[in-house]
């Protein structure tokens, strides 16, 4: 096998026919990462909302930048075997910044990224008063992005988020020209109905036409897999869903440890110390340091 098929894009590629939709789950650190891949799932997703807010206290306003994601990146790659999909936002600059980013993404680990149609100012897919480049802007990022592939595997999906500001023709004119030039799959921002992902799906010539973005709170209901694969969605999406979780369980303890004085009454919602250790393998890294010197005790 050559390195180039068992890469993280060849990878991806290979989860998108195993699985129908394929679930790509986010996960905004290395650790949870791992539990994502012991439950089962086989993609992940570095969500650029994920970097920002998680990582630098930042909203998703375009502040991050190509190094920031690249560090939690690789945070992710080193610690699972699973693909990473990755949100490089609308690509963080020109031609060139776009071929250095997609050369830093192969390199440490991404087996797919995404990038948008915004400018660069951009906004969470689900508010108010985006703004998007012209087509041929957009299909230079992509004709940018595609040329500077080290990896020919390596899975480009461009996000059109013209929906909200030219309806649905326009946005699958602009999907089909983002098809054209170079990019392996349409993630359609802000679908408000099934029916929408399906004419994506229908005017969309690749294998795996359509990524359904089903994150929480949107504009997007939260379609269902069977319904997403009943439209012909190739992937689900789930950006923040453990991250929106783990906040709010993160402030219900804060909440209640300086209210109560104590941890007792909020321990059950808690990973105790025993699946920490499983998830890590802590055990065998013990066992390892036991073997390793034992002879020095
Ligand atoms: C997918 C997304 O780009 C992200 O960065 O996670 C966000 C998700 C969100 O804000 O809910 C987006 O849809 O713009
Ligand atoms: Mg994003």
């Amino acid at each position: 096998m050559s390195a180039s098929q068992n890469s993280a894009g060849a990878r991806f590629r290979q989860a998108l026919v195993e699985e129908s939709p394929l679930q790509v789950m986010g996960t905004i650190n290395a650790y949870t990462a791992m539990m994502a891949e012991r439950t089962g799932y086989k993609a992940l997703y570095l969500a650029g909302a994920g970097v920002a807010n998680a990582s630098y206290g930042l909203p998703d306003l375009g502040i991050t930048n190509l190094t920031d994601v690249l560090t939690d990146l690789r945070r992710v790659t080193d610690a699972t075997d699973l693909p990473v999909l990755v949100d490089v936002d609308t690509g963080f600059g020109g031609a060139f910044t776009i071929a250095r980013l997609v050369r830093g993404l192969i390199k440490d680990g991404a087996g797919a990224m995404h990038m948008e149609d915004q400018v660069q100012l951009k906004r969470c897919g689900h508010r108010p008063g985006k703004e998007i480049v012209s087509k041929a802007e957009m299909v230079d990022r992509i004709k940018a992005a595609a040329d500077a592939k080290t990896d020919p595997n390596f899975f480009i999906v461009a996000r059109t988020d013209a929906l909200a500001i030219e309806g649905l023709d326009g946005a699958i004119d602009r999907a089909c020209a983002y098809v054209e030039a170079g990019a392996d799959m349409i993630f359609a921002e802000a679908c408000t109905e099934l029916s929408q992902y399906k004419a994506f799906v229908d005017a969309i010539d690749t294998p795996h036409p359509v990524l359904a973005n089903i994150t929480e709170f949107s504009k997007t209901p939260n379609f269902t897999l069977d319904e997403l694969r009943g439209v012909g969605v190739s992937a689900a999406l789930y950006p923040l869903s453990a991250a929106r979780a783990m906040n709010a369980a993160a402030l219900k303890v804060f909440r209640h440890i300086r209210k109560e004085g104590s941890a007792k009454g909020i321990l059950e919602i808690m990973q105790d110390r025993e699946e920490l250790y499983d998830f890590l393998n802590y055990h065998e890294y013990e066992r390892k340091i036991d073997e390793l010197f034992r002879s020095q005790k």
